[in-house]
């Protein structure tokens, strides 16, 4: 299948000190990729860096072929930012008209997708409540219909279920299931090691780097793990042994 995503060798500096260094990935048309990595690890900076935000320093990022920034391209991702820029004194309903208009979606269109997209989180009763009434847990889930309303050929999540309950987690789990077997390729951050059993191909960043890069079965294996958690814990402990000795693994 196609690539969505094609980065080769990205590398970018924040004070001439690399926040990601060399990293490549491919992530295919019906692919769910997760990134995991513990706090400052760069995976908020990887995606800005897809989304054209932070530019390489060095490498190449291309998204269906298209080297970025570019604006057609920009129209086919469906993003989710770890911080939800959401106007708080519209309404949810207001904020996914919104959103929905930018990424340039007919009037008609909008209207049945934003119902699909508030039924996936379980927003649709409080579509007509004003978001500064919302809780954390809510904000992020109309965050999250937002990046699915676009119903977007990629789409690049940012810790999308922080602060969401384990039954709805699943439920959203088994939404990204059903996209990427309709072709959609989706690039999701998450600290929830469960999550990661569930994509195709996880990737784990330490220090800017990808430590370890697989499908969840082939991890284990290679660490002789019995969970995605034991193989992010030996993959760390393995880097600090070869920082330890010297070694720039
Ligand atoms: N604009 C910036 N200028 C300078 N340093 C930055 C900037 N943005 C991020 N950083 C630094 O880059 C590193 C990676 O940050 P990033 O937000 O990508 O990590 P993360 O893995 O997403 O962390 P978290 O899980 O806590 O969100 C951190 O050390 C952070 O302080």
């Amino acid at each position: 299948m196609e690539n969505a995503v094609s980065v080769k060798n990205l590398t970018v500096k924040f004070d001439k000190m690399p926040v990601l260094n060399q990293l490549s990935l491919e992530l295919k048309k019906g692919e769910i990729v997760g990134l995991i990595g513990p706090s400052g690890a760069g995976k908020s900076t990887f995606i800005n860096a897809l989304l054209g935000m932070v530019k390489p320093d060095i490498g190449e990022i291309k998204i269906f072929g298209k080297e970025i920034p570019n604006r057609q391209i920009m129209a086919k991702i469906g993003f989710m930012a770890q911080s939800d820029a959401l106007f708080t004194e519209l309404t949810g309903r207001q904020n996914l008209e919104f959103f929905g208009s930018l990424q340039g979606i007919s009037k008609k269109d909008l209207a049945e997708k934003m119902i699909k997209s508030a039924q996936i989180v379980n927003l649709t009763a409080d579509l007509d409540k004003r978001i500064s009434g919302y809780s954390g847990g809510m904000k992020r889930r109309l965050s999250l219909a937002i990046a699915l309303t676009a119903d977007a050929p990629l789409i690049l999540l940012d810790e999308p279920t922080v602060g969401i309950d384990p039954e709805l987690r699943r439920d959203i789990w088994d939404e990204l299931r059903e996209q990427a077997a309709k072709g959609k390729a989706i690039l999701v951050t998450t600290h929830v090691m469960d999550e990661a059993e569930r994509c195709n191909q996880v990737l784990l960043l330490r220090d800017g780097k990808f430590v370890a890069q697989g499908t969840p079965v082939e991890l284990k294996t290679q660490y002789d793990a019995t969970s995605i958690e034991e193989v992010f814990i030996k993959a760390g402990q393995e880097l600090e042994r070869s920082k330890n000795m010297g070694v720039d693994k």
